[in-house]
């Protein structure tokens, strides 16, 4: 049985399209939230106002997880090592997938990459590109990428979590996946605190290319594949989460530009891994400016409105 780690809005959204393949596990931390979501067949706090079919298994008891063949790892790229760290040697020997967009900001390492250090005899794979919670969980179409390293796996994956409304397509550079992943979420603040600032459509489209630059120049310095950010996994999920209000690290950037309040307890993926990018790109000589200005931005050294300014005075110099 497939079982999902991680009781968030993904997860939760991941279990119930999966539902509709057979029985699937849903493993919360928290005890109160499990029997409750068991209960009254809904995640009210994480993803409210969608019905838990009755073949989702909902528990808080850790040993679900242990039993399961197939894991999907849907928690915050930041909690990930620290999960592992308590769990990964119950892992060993399954088939663990990385649902998380991020880059750890301790180790600098993305999802797949913690798996494969911290559980080396496990088969890594991380599930990603443009999906929202929400659409997932309402049966609306969405295509997703599976990246495994092991291609039979990653066959067998495409498979087992293809639903009537979820489409997978499979790549083996899991390097390209995670960074892609990771840096649309970055590029995503930016284009929200441009648009909160109104500056407007046309320059928003500026920056996702740049930021698509800044994707890309990473990439090659991890020798991922170019393709790979062309796919779903990059470009696909740069275009979504930079554009739509579901969106909470676009929301986030909104509200940095119009100088507004934004709810501490959503996950903001983009805020960590822009800290961690940053320091990477400074210490390998990456050309990283927006990645650097809202890093710049987060620790506090620059205002945001400066920050766009230094933006749109960057020196001239070709495309
Ligand atoms: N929400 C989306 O639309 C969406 C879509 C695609 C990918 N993702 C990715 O999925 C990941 C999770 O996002 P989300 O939207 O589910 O976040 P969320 O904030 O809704 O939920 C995170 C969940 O993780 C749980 N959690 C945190 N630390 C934990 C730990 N150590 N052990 C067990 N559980 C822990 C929390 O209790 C919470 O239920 C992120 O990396 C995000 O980028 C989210
Ligand atoms: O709400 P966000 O900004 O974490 O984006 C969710 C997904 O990653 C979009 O593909």
């Amino acid at each position: 049985m497939i079982v999902v780690a991680g009781g968030g809005a993904f997860g939760t959204a991941l279990a119930v399209s999966l539902a509709a393949n057979g029985p699937v596990g849903l493993w919360m931390r928290s005890p109160e939230a499990a029997e409750m979501a068991g209960r009254i067949r809904e995640n009210t706090k994480r993803l409210p106002g969608v019905a838990l079919p009755e073949n989702i298994a909902v528990s808080a008891d850790i040993d679900t997880v242990f039993e399961a063949e197939t894991v999907l790892l849907a928690l915050p790229a930041q909690q990930l090592r620290s999960f592992l760290e308590q769990f990964g040697e119950r892992l060993s020997g399954k088939t663990l997938v990385a649902c998380a967009k991020g880059i750890d900001v301790e180790t600098m390492a993305g999802p797949v990459t913690l798996l494969e250090r911290m559980v080396p005899d496990a088969t890594s794979a991380m599930l990603t590109g443009p999906s929202f919670a929400a659409d997932i969980a309402r049966g609306l179409p969405t295509a997703l990428t599976i990246a495994c390293r092991d291609d039979e796996a990653g066959v067998r994956l495409q498979h087992a979590l293809t639903t009537p409304s979820l489409r997978f397509y499979r790549t083996t550079d899991t390097r390209g996946a995670e960074l892609g992943g990771a840096l649309k979420n970055v590029v995503a603040i930016a284009s929200g605190a441009c648009i909160g600032k109104g500056y407007g459509d046309s320059a928003r489209a500026a920056l996702m290319t740049r930021g698509f630059a800044e994707m890309q120049r990473l990439a090659a310095f991890f020798e991922a594949e170019p393709q790979t950010l062309m796919g779903l996994s990059g470009f696909g999920d740069l275009t979504l989460t930079c554009t739509s209000e579901l969106s909470r690290n676009y929301r986030f950037g909104l509200a940095w530009g119009r100088h507004e309040d934004f709810d501490k307890s959503l996950t903001v993926e983009g805020v960590h891994t822009a800290l961690a990018v940053a320091r990477l790109a400074e210490k390998e000589q990456i050309d990283m400016p927006i990645t650097r200005l809202v890093a710049d931005v987060v620790n506090g050294v620059l205002d945001v409105d400066d920050a766009l300014q230094q933006l749109l005075s960057r020196p001239l110099k070709e495309e």
